[in-house]
């Protein structure tokens, strides 16, 4: 019986025309025995309930009569008056931790769907999985699974982030309701694993990209995250940068100083910037040698199968169309896979002239960022992240090192998941 249970699972379909919630009696699967459930192991059951009314987008909304209903007299209170508008897609399971007091009171019951209110995906929208569950687990965080008949995602979500885990060569995929909470999670990641590198080899270095990966980093400047870092530990490097003077506005190395560095008490000789006095090729090279000359001395890592130069953390931004870097769709430069850092002169995206790292130095590092945010790039997300091949790939889809790609994606750049 559900007193005896270590722990619980509803499961409410609120699509289904006999929809009903309610904690009377928790079916487990394949006719499990009550005491044969295990501990902290989910299941998903059913609660068979006469007691509560339907559970449907309408009902569960404060204005809804349904929610003004009088209570069984075997509930203690009615069912959830004070949910708001709630309208996840399909199915949803809950798993409720720690006995029957959960499941038969249901004011525990409504906090739990207050939660998962909160998630990201409780609006239908075009491309929506075909079902979708939920599981809240005792410490409140919770996890969002969602199965489409193409493919799977699994989501797990503390506050307003979901987490979705994909095939592990996509790597690990967080997506967040506001802009705001990526970037203190970016700054947290970024912080962790400077925290990590410092104490382990007492250096960290790290690979910025420009455009909007630094407005993304914005908190790391701000308290509790700027002092929680040794920053004297800190190696700062570009990704690419504009063939313009340091101080133009299309200058990645302005922006990063502007927004970030000038925030920091970062040592100025640990700031790499790409030559701004030289030439396209003559900065891409000077840029190299200068790499060469830090993996000699050991500020760098280099791989031991690939001798290309390991950064510990790359932070990339992705374009709308794709592109990493300044690595761009069906451009030549995404093949090339004996240089360290190379040059582009007919940029897409202006200005024309760019110097950037190649991918087999990108794919060195053990620990790639991808930070996206915004509408313009949901398609690009869907062909990096969504089901099936591409016919031509992006370069965003290129990134694929040995190590843990993490994306920190906002629910805008996620819509098309
Ligand atoms: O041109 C560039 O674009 C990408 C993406 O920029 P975003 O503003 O769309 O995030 C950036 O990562 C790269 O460093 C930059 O040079």
């Amino acid at each position: 019986m559900v007193n005896t249970c270590p722990h619980l699972i509803a499961e409410f379909f609120h699509k289904a025309p006999t929809n009903t919630l309610g904690g009377s009696r928790i079916h487990y699967p394949n006719g499990i025995p009550d005491n044969d459930v295990q501990p902290n192991k989910p299941y998903v059951c059913s609660i068979q309930t006469k007691q509560f009314p339907r559970v449907t987008s309408q009902n569960l909304h404060p204005s809804s009569s349904a929610t003004k209903q009088k209570p069984s007299k075997n509930i203690a209170a009615p069912f959830p008056p004070v949910v708001p508008n709630f309208t996840f897609p399909i199915c949803i399971y809950i798993r409720l931790f720690d006995t029957l007091r959960m499941a038969s009171s249901s004011r525990v019951f409504s906090s739990y769907l207050r939660t998962l209110c909160s998630l990201p995906f409780r609006r239908s929208s075009p491309g929506i999985p075909l079902s979708s569950s939920f599981f809240i687990g005792k410490s409140g965080f919770g996890s969002l699974r969602l199965t489409s008949n193409l493919r799977k995602f699994e989501c797990r979500t503390r506050a307003s982030m979901a987490e979705i885990i994909t095939p592990k060569s996509k790597g690990k995929v967080q997506v967040f309701d506001a802009e705001d909470e990526l970037a203190v999670s970016l700054a947290k990641y970024t912080a962790d694993l400077a925290n990590k590198f410092s104490k382990e080899k007492d250096s960290f270095t790290v690979v910025l990209s420009g455009g909007s990966l630094i407005k993304s980093l914005r908190k790391l400047v701000e308290p509790p995250f700027i002092d929680s870092v040794d920053w004297s530990k800190w190696h700062v490097f570009w990704v690419d940068e504009r063939v313009v003077p340091k101080d133009h506005p299309n200058s990645n190395y302005f922006l990063a100083y502007n927004d970030f560095l000038s925030k920091i008490p970062i040592p100025s000789g640990n700031v790499y910037a790409i030559n701004d006095a030289l030439a396209a090729e003559a900065a891409a090279d000077d840029y190299e040698t200068c790499l060469k000359h830090l993996v000699k001395s050991k500020i760098i890592d280099q791989s031991e199968i690939t001798g290309f130069p390991k950064f510990d953390l790359i932070l990339l931004g992705m374009g709308p169309d794709g592109h990493v870097a300044s690595l761009f769709p069906s451009h030549p430069l995404v093949h090339e896979n004996t240089k360290w850092v190379t040059c582009i002169k007919d940029s897409p995206k202006p200005p024309l002239e760019r110097i950037s790292f190649t991918l087999p130095v990108i794919n060195a590092s053990p620990y790639i960022a991808l930070v996206v945010a915004g509408a313009s790039k949901a398609n690009s997300v869907h062909a990096a992240l969504g089901p099936g091949p591409s016919s031509d790939m992006l370069p965003v889809q290129m990134v694929s090192p040995d190590g843990v790609v993490t994306w920190f994606l906002d629910k805008e750049a996620a819509s098309k998941l």
